[in-house]
């Protein structure tokens, strides 16, 4: 079942007496909601969801999952990467039973759960091939069935598929939320991506950069699975880029270009 996530006035500075970088962020995640955090390259997203995974603590204010203050990680609140980050010596099996086996399952037990995963992530026929030998989408499979093994309330995600093909990005946008809607799964999901934001989440939070603060949203009221070409996914889109930007125009000395570098280098 998913967590409530509370984020409670988060102040960050990287050394004391610097600007900050995230300043006196609040706000609250329902338990299910998929949340997508769209910002500028340097706004703090990848911060702030650090400091939600218990990665990295704030200078000031707190993230509380189901009201207890984040101290330190925790396989209930687990962190897709952009990159798998795999042994690649190992099967996928074994990867995908890593975090299992951490905690303290037994190896047959642990690979009965990993197994039905694998099927759901669609490699259930790759379950003993080496990791290394699989293409970029497949191993952020693999990362996936280890993120959902140890049943977390909270999935999050750092641009876990810039890196991939349009095709398997494509199927992952779909396919990530979907898991997490059938199992009730807290998503959070940074991104540059104004088209991938509205194909996975609800609710779409905007940053600010110098210093980082949520400064708008959206919720995106779309039937699932999300169709680029549909008519509501195009204004929403529109609505977006018209609110990146601006966020942008308070800035002073702002860019031409309203959106991150996902946008920027489509529009290119
Ligand atoms: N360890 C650190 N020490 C000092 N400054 C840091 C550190 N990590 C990040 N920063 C700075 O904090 C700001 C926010 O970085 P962060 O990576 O959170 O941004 P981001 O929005 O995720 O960027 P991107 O979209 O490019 O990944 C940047 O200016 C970055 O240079």
């Amino acid at each position: 079942m998913g967590a409530s996530i509370s984020l409670d006035y988060i102040t960050h500075r990287f050394s004391p007496g610097a600007a900050p970088t995230l300043n006196k962020i609040e706000g609250r995640i329902a338990p299910g909601e998929l949340v997508a955090l769209i910002g500028r390259s340097g706004c703090g997203k990848s911060t702030l969801l650090h400091m939600l995974a218990g990665l990295m603590m704030p200078s000031e204010g707190c993230v509380r999952i189901n009201g207890h203050q984040v101290v330190r990680p925790s396989a209930k609140w687990n962190m897709m990467f952009q990159k798998a980050s795999l042994y690649p010596w190992m099967s996928v099996e074994e990867n995908a039973a890593l975090g299992l086996l951490f905690a303290g399952m037994p190896k047959r037990a642990a690979a009965k759960r990993v197994n039905s995963l694998l099927e759901m992530v669609g490699l259930n026929d790759k379950r003993d091939v080496k990791v290394q030998s699989l293409s970029g989408g497949q191993q952020q499979r693999v990362a996936l069935a280890r993120s959902l093994a140890t049943d977390p309330d909270v999935l999050l995600l750092d641009e876990p598929f810039s890196a991939l093909d349009a095709f398997a990005r494509s199927a992952l946008q779909e396919e990530v939320p979907a898991i997490c809607r059938e199992r009730g799964i807290t998503m959070v999901t940074v991104t540059h991506d104004i088209d991938e934001a509205i194909t996975m989440a609800d609710r779409v939070l905007i940053m600010s950069q110098n210093p980082g603060r949520v400064v708008d949203e959206l919720d995106v009221d779309l039937p699932w699975p999300r169709r680029h070409m549909d008519n509501g996914f195009q204004s929403l889109r529109e609505g977006l880029m018209q609110r990146f930007k601006t966020t942008d125009d308070d800035k002073p000395g702002h860019s031409a270009n309203p959106v991150g570098k996902g946008d920027a280098e489509r529009a290119a």
